[in-house]
């Protein structure tokens, strides 16, 4: 059956239970990997859920490994689940490209489904993600789809912003960490359209979430969208530009909370350092009613 999960490992954590799962894409059209914990109130009916899209070079098991999420995602109450980044396996190595740089390829999806060939074959992130992962998920273990924020680091802050804006109504909270906020004005980005997306920079526009974010005509997140970036984050200058995002919010009348902190850098002893006030976030927003 092509929607089944198979189990690759199941650690008991904090009460609850971490799996790591894979099942057979239809989206992708080759196995992909995720992870999920699921907090102890699993084990008396359906919790609500963060997804947590991680960046570049990284995979299903990063922020499980870590973040240090699950003891507050335990006592919140809150299941975790965490997707890879992007295909993988002998079929996409052979690609031109998919293994040459960390920065596009393999590890690097962008959570987009690319339209530009050799990618458009494989590359669907933003559909396996939302068409298939999320319902199937839903399906499959206790947590309630009703109740699913996002939330994701660079790369896959991008991928929390766009995928949030670009789905009304499928995210109930949204947060991020150290997020490429413009991605159609920095040199990732640019690399990952170009390649994904073709030469056209017109259709890039629907996949940036400051562009996104400044098209609104109203606030999508009324309750409010939570940023966390490091000034010490060496790729903060050059491809994250959350000055971008806050004033398209600013025009939005979005609420957003940026907080900029002195000395920290861009990678995993920043995100264990702010994940509870993030998890604390979408746990309030979840649970309202
Ligand atoms: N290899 C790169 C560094 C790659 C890197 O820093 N990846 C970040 C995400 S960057 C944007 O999406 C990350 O989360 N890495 C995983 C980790 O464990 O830190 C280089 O050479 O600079």
């Amino acid at each position: 059956m092509t929607d089944s999960l198979k189990t690759l490992s199941e650690h008991r954590c904090f009460g609850g239970t971490l799996r790591f799962l894979e099942h057979e894409s239809r989206e992708i059209g080759l196995p992909m990997r995720f992870s999920v914990f699921l907090p102890p109130q699993a084990a008396h009916g359906p919790v609500p859920a963060v997804l947590y899209l991680a960046g570049l070079t990284c995979n299903e098991e990063t922020f499980m490994v870590k973040a240090g999420a699950q003891r507050l995602a335990a006592e919140l109450g809150l299941a975790l689940i965490a997707p890879d980044t992007s295909p993988r396996g002998p079929a996409v190595e052979e690609i031109e490209g998919a293994t040459a740089s960390w920065d596009f390829g393999i590890g690097a999806g962008f959570y987009l489904d690319a339209t530009a060939s050799p990618w458009a074959a494989h590359w669907r992130m933003e559909s396996w993600i939302v068409q298939e992962l999320l319902p199937l998920i839903a399906q499959q273990l206790p947590i309630d789809a009703e109740r699913i924020g996002i939330f994701g680091h660079s790369m896959g802050g991008h991928g929390a912003l766009t995928l949030a804006l670009r789905h009304p109504g499928r995210f109930k909270s949204l947060s991020a960490l150290a997020p490429i906020c413009a991605p159609t004005q920095c040199p990732w980005g640019e690399k990952a359209f170009g390649g994904y997306l073709g030469a056209d920079r017109a259709g890039w526009l629907s996949h940036d979430a400051s562009a996104l974010m400044q098209a609104q005509a109203s606030a999508p997140y009324p309750q409010g969208i939570l940023i966390d970036q490091g000034l010490g984050d060496k790729f903060l200058a050059e491809q994250l530009h959350p000055q971008l995002f806050e004033a398209a919010c600013a025009a939005a009348g979005q609420p957003l909370t940026l907080r900029r902190h002195a000395g920290y850098d861009h990678g995993y002893y920043f995100i264990q350092s702010f994940v509870a006030d993030h998890l604390a976030h979408h746990r309030e927003r979840l649970n309202a009613r």
